[in-house]
């Protein structure tokens, strides 16, 4: 937990387009930041938009990159992230990044707006919705990629189907896990489906490692290890190199699908490689989110194919 890793590329993002989400603050402000410093046209995509303007501003003077933006989304709300999504659409016409950050964790049990226990409806379907939004963008841009911010706690996670919102039994901290393992589920089973739709995006699931940052603010005991630990454990700057690795580390396409910590392959638990339970939290996602379950053939696939007989016709 105490060792660490840095991302080495070198690869600078001139004319690249990057979202992350919950980009105010811990990991997401870091890793939004480098992605700046490299050239990229960053979208922070925030809950809070004034706090998303403060770092938008601080990022903007400390890497002289004036293209980052702030854009409300709060995953919380089904109809945030649409909104987001339909005015990201509009607005821009690449998307080659998406990080995918924000967390809450150990919420005393709460719902969002649309009715779903709030860790899986903030760590899991929000991004799951999110993605699905994007990924005709991201389909156009490609190579693009899709980094999923997991964590070593889905080692002590279960997807209990029959109480998916905790209604039935709910722990704080067991919810923070469960949805940490559905971050792992939901990349394990796009990077299948991207493989098999032909697409260009990649997807890696990240622990970033134990961070000293805002997470634990809903546990007094948490907030005390953390502060006991602080010296130890990773800056939010340290904890941001992993997902900088699986964003911008070349030759990594052929790693889609894995799950990455301190900047190298990391294991998994049995359930997290569980195929079966991973197509069918997908099909409980999308039923629970309204969206199709076939939403990656429908946007990807078509499309794809028809690029390809279009590339392989016309130099002839
Ligand atoms: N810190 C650690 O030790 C570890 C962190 N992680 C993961 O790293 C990721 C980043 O966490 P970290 O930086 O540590 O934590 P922070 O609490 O510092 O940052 C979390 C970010 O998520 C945002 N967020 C929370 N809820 C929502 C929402 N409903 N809609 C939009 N944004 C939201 C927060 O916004 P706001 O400020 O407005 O609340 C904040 O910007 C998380 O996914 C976490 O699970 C994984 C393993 C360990
Ligand atoms: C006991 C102990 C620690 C506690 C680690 C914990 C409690 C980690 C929790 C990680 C989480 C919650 C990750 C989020 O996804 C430290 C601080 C490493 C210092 C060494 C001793």
């Amino acid at each position: 937990m105490l060792s660490s890793g840095v991302c080495t590329s070198t690869i600078q993002l001139p004319g690249k387009v990057a979202v992350v989400t919950g980009a105010n603050t811990g990991i997401g402000k870091e890793t939004a930041k480098e992605l700046a410093r490299r050239g990229a046209r960053v979208y922070l995509a925030c809950r809070d938009v004034q706090k998303g303007e403060l770092v938008a501003r601080e990022i903007q003077m400390m890497t002289g990159n004036q293209q980052v933006l702030v854009r409300k989304l709060d995953l919380a709300d089904t109809k945030s992230i649409r909104a987001f999504a339909k005015r990201f659409l509009e607005e821009e016409k690449h998307l080659h990044i998406l990080i995918n950050n924000a967390g809450v964790m150990m919420c005393p049990y709460s719902k969002t707006a649309d009715g779903f226990e709030m860790h899986m409806g903030v760590n899991h379907l929000g991004h799951f919705l999110l993605t699905h939004l994007l990924l005709e963008k991201l389909e156009e841009s490609a190579p693009s990629r899709v980094v999923n911010v997991s964590s070593l706690a889905h080692l002590l996670g279960r997807i209990h189907f029959h109480n998916l919102q905790g209604e039935k039994f709910y722990q704080s901290g067991l919810a923070y896990c469960h949805s940490k393992l559905a971050n792992i589920l939901f990349t394990q089973e796009l990077a299948r489906r991207l493989k098999a739709s032909g697409s260009g995006i990649t997807v890696y699931s990240v622990h970033p490692g134990t961070v000293n940052s805002e997470l634990v603010r809903h546990s007094a005991l948490m907030r005390w290890i953390w502060w006991i630990f602080s010296f130890f454990i990773k800056t939010p700057q340290q904890g941001a190199q992993t997902s900088l690795y699986c964003a911008l580390t070349e030759g990594l396409e052929v790693l889609s699908g894995n799950h990455f910590s301190d900047c190298h392959v990391a294991w998994v638990s049995a359930q997290a490689r569980n195929e079966t339970v991973a197509r069918r939290l997908w099909d409980v996602s999308c039923d629970l989110l309204g969206i199709p379950v076939d939403w990656l053939m429908m946007a990807a696939g078509p499309k794809r194919s028809l690029k390809q007989t279009t590339q392989h016709t016309l130099p002839k």
